[in-house]
């Protein structure tokens, strides 16, 4: 199968990204991870893409399309991956659809996880996440960490984002409404698109996505 995941930074797209990849047994590809990691690794793409994420922007489409494709091109993803946080924008799901076109492939499903704004703003300036597993995410505000800085999962660093700053955040809610919801339109002149409220416990909403992505497959 191959997925696309979209909803606003907070929906829980990495959370549930982990748990719909491992049940169908494709990769998760985040864009948000791949560039991440390389800031970690202090690469040149690392070191362009921080001043943009740390501002709320989006990283350049000519840098993200071709790390995408990369990764896509993966031997692990030739029979489809789960993506989350691309495509981003319009021209980000044209040039996707130009690659899955040239090889004949096309995309199964698009999720929309749904969120209301004040819940995300909530979720995202309260949240730590694991060092050692990004899908490791704590929210100080309700599911408070038993031991304060550590991973009650796997005892990893916790640790918050950069860009995870009230500020930043609302930036980031901008950029979204403005830049990425159009890809939902652009998804549902293909037919593509099932939406799914993102509220409630992590397991109920990836029971959600489950269902929902099931009677998608069956009803085609
Ligand atoms: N497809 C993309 N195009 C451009 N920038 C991206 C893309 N994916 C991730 N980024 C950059 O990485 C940041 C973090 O993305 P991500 O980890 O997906 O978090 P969230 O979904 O919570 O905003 C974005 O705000 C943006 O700057």
């Amino acid at each position: 199968m191959r997925i696309v995941l979209v909803g606003p930074p907070g929906a829980g797209k990495g959370t549930q990204a982990a748990f719909l990849a491992k049940n169908l047994s494709i990769p998760h590809i985040s864009t948000g991870d791949l560039f991440r990691a390389n800031i970690s690794q202090q690469t040149e793409l690392g070191k362009l893409a921080k001043s943009y994420m740390d501002a709320g922007n989006l990283v350049p489409d000519e840098v993200t399309i071709g790390m995408a494709k990369d990764r896509m091109e993966k031997p692990d993803a030739e029979n489809g991956f789960l993506l989350d946080g691309f495509p981003r924008n319009v021209s980000q799901a044209e040039a996707l659809d130009e690659m899955l076109q040239s090889e004949s492939m096309k995309l199964d499903a698009v999720l929309d996880l749904e969120v209301p704004e004040e819940e995300v703003v909530k979720r995202i300036a309260g949240r730590r996440i694991c060092r050692k597993d990004s899908s490791h995410v704590f929210h100080v505000t309700y599911s408070r960490p038993k031991k304060e800085g550590v991973c009650d999962a796997c005892g990893g660093e916790l640790y918050q984002r950069d860009d995870d700053s009230e500020e930043t955040v609302r930036k980031r809610l901008e950029v979204y409404h403005t830049q990425t919801e159009p890809i939902i339109d652009y998804y549902k002149a293909q037919g593509l698109v099932v939406t799914i409220s993102a509220l409630g416990k992590v397991e109920e909403v990836t029971a959600r996505a489950m269902e929902a992505l099931q009677s998608d497959e069956d009803g085609k």
